[in-house]
C-alpha cells in the first residue's frame, strides 16, 4: 500500500517495504513471524486489560473505608469509559498509519506509568475530579491497543482464516481480565500495609504491564512486507474483502479516504449502531447481574459475583465458538455467525428472565454462561468485520469507529439507562427491552449480512476473472 510508508508520525511512522526475500526465504520466516506477531499483539492486550480501569477492583476497599462512595467510583469509572471510546477511534486513526511494533507497547507502558502515578502520588487520589482526569488519560492511553493489533491481524492474517484467528487473539481480553483480579488479590495480600491500603493493586499490575510492553516490542513486526515478505492475500492466495482502487492510492489523501472508507461507508456505520446495541447488551446483562440476583433471587453478594466470573468465562468458549462458526460454517460470512449468536442471545436473556425466582442458582448460573457466551461472539464479531470491511490501510480506524459507538452509547445506556429502566418500570420492562435490543440488533446485523455477501461475491468473481 503506497500510504504505508508515509505516516508523517515521525519515528512512530509505518516502516517503508523491506526488499523481498527470496522463495525459500519467504517460505521458512512467514510461518514463524506470523507466531511471533501474534503472540506479541496477544500478551500485549492482555496486559492492557491488566491496568484498564483498577477502581473498580478496589472499590469495595474504597467504600468500606470511606475513601470514596459509590457515586464518585461511578464518575471515575465512567471517566475511564467515555476515554476509551473516543481514544479507540482518534488514536485508530494514528495507529493505521503507526509502526504497530512502537504504538502498541508505547501506549501500554503510557498507561502503567499512569496507574504507577495513581498508586504513588497521594494527591492524585485526594480529589475526585483529578483522579477522574487522571483516569481519562489511562483511558486514553488504553486506546492504543485495539487498533494496533487489529492492524496486525489485518496484515498478518487473511480473510479466510481471519475470523478464527481474531477469536483466538479476542481471547486476551478475558485471560488480562481475570489475570488482573488474580494480580491485584496477590499484591493486596502480601504488600497491603493496612486494610484501607488500596495502592498495590494498582503499581504491581503496572509493574508486569511494562514488563509485557517490553515483551510485545520484541515480538511485534508492524507488516510482512516490513520484513521483505509478500502481502498475506499473496502470500496465502486469499484475496481481500476491500481493497482500495489505484487511483484512490494515488489521488487521495488519507483524510479523505477515512471519509469515504469510514465515516461515510455504509457497512460501517452500520455495523457502529449495531455495536451500540451489542454493547447495551454486553454490559447491560454484566453490569446488573448482581443486583439481579440480589433483587429477585435474594442471593448473597458472592453469588452474583460468581455470576460476573461465569459470564467472563464462558465469553472466552463462546468467542472462540463464534469465530470458528463464522469461518467453517458461515465460510468467512460473519454476519451469519452474529445473526445466529444474536438470536441465540435473545431466546437465552428471555429464559434468564422467566426462570422462576425460586429455581435453584446453578440454573441462573447455566442461563448467565448461556448468555456470556452467546454475546462475546457478536462483541468480537463487529471488530473483525470492521477490519474485513474497510480497506487494510483504514481497518484500525474503521474498528475504532465502531468501538465509540459501543462504549459512548451503548456502555453508557448499559449503566445509566438499564439503570433508570430497573428503577421506574422493574425487572419484566427491563428484560422484555433488552429482548427488543437483540432483535433490532439482528435486523441490523442482516442488513450488514447482505452488503457483505455482495461484496464477498464480487471480489470471489473479480478473483476467478483474473486466474
Ligand atoms: O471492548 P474492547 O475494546 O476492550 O474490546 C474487547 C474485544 O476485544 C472486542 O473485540
Amino acid at each position: 500500500m503506497a500510504s504505508e510508508s508515509k505516516g508523517g508520525l515521525g519515528f512512530l511512522s509505518a516502516p517503508p517495504a523491506a526488499p523481498r526475500l527470496s522463495d525459500g526465504e519467504v517460505a521458512a520466516k512467514y510461518p514463524r513471524m506470523r507466531g511471533q506477531v501474534f503472540l506479541g499483539i496477544f500478551l500485549g492486550y492482555a496486559g492492557f486489560y491488566l491496568i484498564r480501569n483498577n477502581v473498580s477492583i478496589v472499590s469495595q476497599i474504597f467504600k468500606d473505608h470511606d475513601i470514596m462512595n459509590t457515586v464518585q467510583i461511578g464518575i471515575v469509572a465512567n471517566s475511564v469509559l467515555i476515554a476509551y471510546g473516543l481514544s479507540k477511534f482518534f488514536m485508530a486513526m494514528l495507529s493505521d498509519r503507526a509502526n504497530a511494533r512502537y504504538f502498541l507497547p508505547l501506549g501500554l507502558a503510557l498507561s502503567a506509568l499512569v496507574n504507577m502515578l495513581v498508586a504513588l502520588v497521594p494527591v492524585i487520589t485526594a480529589s475526585v475530579g483529578l483522579f477522574a482526569t487522571v483516569m481519562f488519560i489511562n483511558g486514553w492511553f488504553q486506546g492504543m491497543g485495539w487498533p494496533p493489533s487489529g492492524r496486525i491481524l489485518v496484515h498478518w492474517f487473511s480473510t479466510n482464516e481471519r475470523g478464527w484467528k481474531t477469536s483466538i487473539w479476542n481471547c486476551a481480553h478475558n485471560v488480562g481480565g481475570a489475570g488482573v483480579g488474580v494480580a491485584a488479590a496477590f499484591a493486596l495480600q502480601n504488600w497491603a500495609t493496612s486494610p484501607d491500603d488500596w495502592r498495590p493493586a494498582f503499581w504491581f499490575p503496572a509493574i508486569i504491564a511494562l514488563v509485557v510492553a517490553i515483551i510485545a516490542f520484541f515480538l511485534i513486526r508492524d507488516r510482512p512486507e516490513a520484513v521483505g515478505l509478500p502481502p498475506i492475500e499473496e502470500y496465502r492466495n486469499d484475496p481481500a474483502k476491500v481493497e482500495m482502487t489505484d487511483d484512490e492510492v494515488e489521488g487521495m489523501s488519507w483524510v479523505q479516504v477515512v471519509l469515504k472508507h469510514v465515516l461515510t461507508n455504509r457497512i460501517v456505520v452500520l455495523l457502529a449502531l449495531t455495536n451500540v446495541f451489542v454493547y447495551t447488551l454486553r454490559y447491560g446483562v454484566l453490569n446488573w447481574i448482581p443486583v439481579y440476583l440480589g433483587d429477585y433471587t435474594g442471593a448473597e453478594v458472592s453469588d452474583g459475583i460468581m455470576g460476573f466470573a461465569i459470564f467472563e468465562l464462558a465469553g472466552i468458549i463462546g468467542t472462540l465458538l463464534c469465530g470458528w462458526v463464522s469461518d467453517k460454517v458461515f465460510k468467512g460470512w460473519r454476519s451469519g455467525a452474529g445473526i445466529l449468536f444474536l438470536a441465540g442471545t435473545g431466546v437465552a436473556i428471555a429464559l434468564y428472565w422467566l426462570l422462576p425466582s425460586t429455581a435453584p442458582i446453578w440454573m441462573f448460573y447455566l442461563l448467565i454462561a448461556l448468555i456470556g457466551g452467546l454475546i462475546y461472539g457478536p462483541v468480537m464479531l463487529i471488530g473483525l468485520q470492521a477490519i474485513d470491511l474497510s480497506p487494510t490501510n483504514v481497518a484500525g480506524t474503521a474498528a475504532g469507529f465502531t468501538g465509540l459507538f459501543g462504549y459512548i452509547l451503548g456502555a453508557t445506556l448499559a449503566s445509566t439507562g438499564v439503570g433508570v429502566l430497573i428503577h421506574n418500570f422493574g425487572w419484566d420492562v427491563t428484560w422484555i427491552v433488552m429482548i427488543v435490543i437483540c432483535v433490532v440488533a439482528v435486523i441490523f446485523m442482516w442488513i450488514v449480512g447482505r452488503d457483505e455477501r455482495k461484496l464477498m461475491n464480487e471480489r470471489e468473481a473479480q478473483a476467478s476473472a483474473t486466474e
